[in-house]
């Protein structure tokens, strides 16, 4: 793989194949999840985990080998067998139909890869190492967790919320632009650590001030 385009993909109604049920294919089914995917499971054995998201309806389990025809109408391919043959057999299956095909155990045979995630609300970081070390990709993302916690999903919320806000109230777009500026300082992301509850009220009343006081 010699370049990677990053993309935040909404997979909702998207068929998704995932062959294997070890503890990568549970990872990868999971994020498969996460993006809203249908999915659909090939292995003989599944993880607990998997049986229960079976068990759930939140995924199809068929239980048996792989066949060739598994992966007919799906967009994305994951073949997360213990078995390299399996492996780039669901490759070569994969790259006929030109679908996205990621396979665990070879990153030259993968046209995408899955990266590392932080996810708080609407902020998702995504971590790659064009496969040279997912190990590294790991320690980043929770480096990154500590760095960005839970506040952002709280903060992105009340930004989005008070962006339509000032939209509607703010004519002016460099005051727009400033204020905007001035909610994501950190002043605000400490608010929204500190005093969850009373961050909106205390967000609208500034707006409010900020407003009177361009007048
Ligand atoms: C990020 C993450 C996402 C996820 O899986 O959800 C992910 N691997 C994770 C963890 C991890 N994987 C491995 C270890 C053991 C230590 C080590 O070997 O380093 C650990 C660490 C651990 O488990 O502690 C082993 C491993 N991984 C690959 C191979 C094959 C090879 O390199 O030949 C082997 C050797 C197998 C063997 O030796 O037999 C291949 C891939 N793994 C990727 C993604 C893609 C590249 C991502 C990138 O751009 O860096 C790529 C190319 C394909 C893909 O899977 O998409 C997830 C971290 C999630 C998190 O944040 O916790
Ligand atoms: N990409 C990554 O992030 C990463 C991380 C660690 C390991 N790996 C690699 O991923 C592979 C899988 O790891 P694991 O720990 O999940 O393995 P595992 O042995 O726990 O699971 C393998 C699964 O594949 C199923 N399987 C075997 N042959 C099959 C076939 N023909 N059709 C359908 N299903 C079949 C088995 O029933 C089992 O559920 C390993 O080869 C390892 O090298 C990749």
């Amino acid at each position: 793989m010699k370049y990677v385009y990053p993309m935040m993909a909404d997979l909702t109604s998207h068929r998704c194949l995932v062959v294997g049920g070890g503890a990568v294919a549970e990872r990868k089914i999971g994020s498969l999840l996460a993006g809203n995917a249908d999915v659909i499971v090939v292995s003989p054995q599944v993880t607990d985990k998997i049986k229960s998201w079976a068990q759930m309806g939140k995924i199809i389990w068929i239980p048996r080998l792989y066949q060739e025809k598994d992966g007919e109408n799906c967009l994305i391919v994951i073949a997360a067998t213990n078995d390299p043959d399996v492996n780039k057999q669901i490759y070569h299956d994969a790259r006929r139909r030109k679908q996205f095909i990621n396979v665990v155990d070879q990153p030259a045979l993968c046209n995408f890869i899955v990266p590392s995630t932080v996810r708080r609300g609407k902020l998702t970081l995504a971590i790659s190492t064009h496969g040279a070390s997912p190990s590294l990709a790991k320690q980043i993302r929770k480096e990154l967790e500590e760095r960005y916690s839970e506040e952002y999903a709280l903060l992105l919320e009340l930004v989005h919320e008070m962006r339509v806000h000032i939209q509607k109230r703010v004519p002016d777009q460099e005051k727009r632009r400033k204020m905007m500026k001035e909610l994501i300082s950190p002043k605000w992301i400490n608010i929204c650590r500190l005093h969850p509850n009373q961050a909106k009220e205390w967000m609208l009343q500034w707006i409010e001030q900020e407003i009177q006081s361009q007048c």
